[in-house]
């Protein structure tokens, strides 16, 4: 058993979450209202190393009213800077990690409450880490990025539903909704999409489409 898993996003036009400078800020403040409502409906939100380092993110709820779920880090080799506001009281974290870890900063997380999980292998399991938050008792997971993390979790069908916002932007260069090893063909992804629904953004320029994944095998 696993938690069901909403990977949501912003991307422009041309499937960019981010810039090739890590600009990513798409959504427009309805669709930011739109992901709040999410992050309160959910028991979880996982984010990878990148996004924590470069966004410096709070996950946290702020513009519905609502708890602030669990946030989750992976992050191999923890590289991320205990000065992030991830690492903050506002809501209680869970790291997983690898072997790569530096022990000092695991002592100084641990310290501060975050629950630390030193995984085996060179990456973290992604099917560990949604098997080890449901043992806690989650149900519910929003993965919140960044390219490589979805990769990571969509590639082994371990995602259920894809709500994504289309901004009115190009960047060209930058990084893609998904960032992984790619698929040669239509035929060669292990999960299908089925588009659910199509709704215009109140603000008249974004599209929100959510799509079912199952997964082929
Ligand atoms: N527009 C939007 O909706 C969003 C945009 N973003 C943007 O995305 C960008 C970051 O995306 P991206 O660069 O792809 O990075 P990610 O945020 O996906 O982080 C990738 C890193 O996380 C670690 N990681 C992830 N999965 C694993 C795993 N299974 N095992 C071990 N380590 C893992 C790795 O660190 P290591 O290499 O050290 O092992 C990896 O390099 C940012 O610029 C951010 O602003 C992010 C979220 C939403
Ligand atoms: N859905 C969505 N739209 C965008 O335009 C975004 N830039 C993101 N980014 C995600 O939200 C995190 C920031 O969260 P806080 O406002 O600091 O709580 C960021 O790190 C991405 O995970 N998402």
């Amino acid at each position: 058993m696993r938690p069901y898993v909403y990977l949501v996003a912003a991307t422009t036009i041309d499937g960019r979450i981010a810039s090739y400078t890590g600009y990513s800020r798409l959504s427009c403040p309805y669709d930011l209202k739109r992901l709040h409502s999410i992050r309160a409906s959910v028991d979880a939100i996982i984010v990878g190393a990148n996004t924590a380092i470069v966004d410096n993110p709070r996950l946290t709820v702020r513009y519905v009213e609502g708890k602030n779920p669990m946030r989750v880090l992976i992050d191999g080799a923890l590289r991320a800077p205990l000065t992030l506001r991830i690492f903050d009281s506002s809501a209680p974290t869970v790291v997983f990690t690898t072997h790569k870890a530096p022990q000092d900063k695991i002592h100084e997380l641990q310290k501060r409450g975050v629950k630390i999980y030193i995984t085996e292998g060179e990456t973290v399991d992604p099917a560990y880490v949604l098997d080890t938050l449901y043992k806690q008792g989650v149900r519910k997971v929003l993965l919140e990025g960044g390219g490589r993390t979805n990769w990571e979790f969509l590639s082994k069908c371990l995602v259920d539903e894809i709500i994504l916002t289309v901004t009115p932007y190009v960047f060209g260069r930058g990084v893609s909704l998904v960032e992984g090893a790619g698929f040669a063909t239509t035929e060669d992804t292990p999960f299908a999409l089925t588009l659910h629904s199509i709704k215009l953004c109140e603000c008249g320029q974004e599209v929100v489409l959510k799509y079912h994944v199952s997964c082929k095998h």
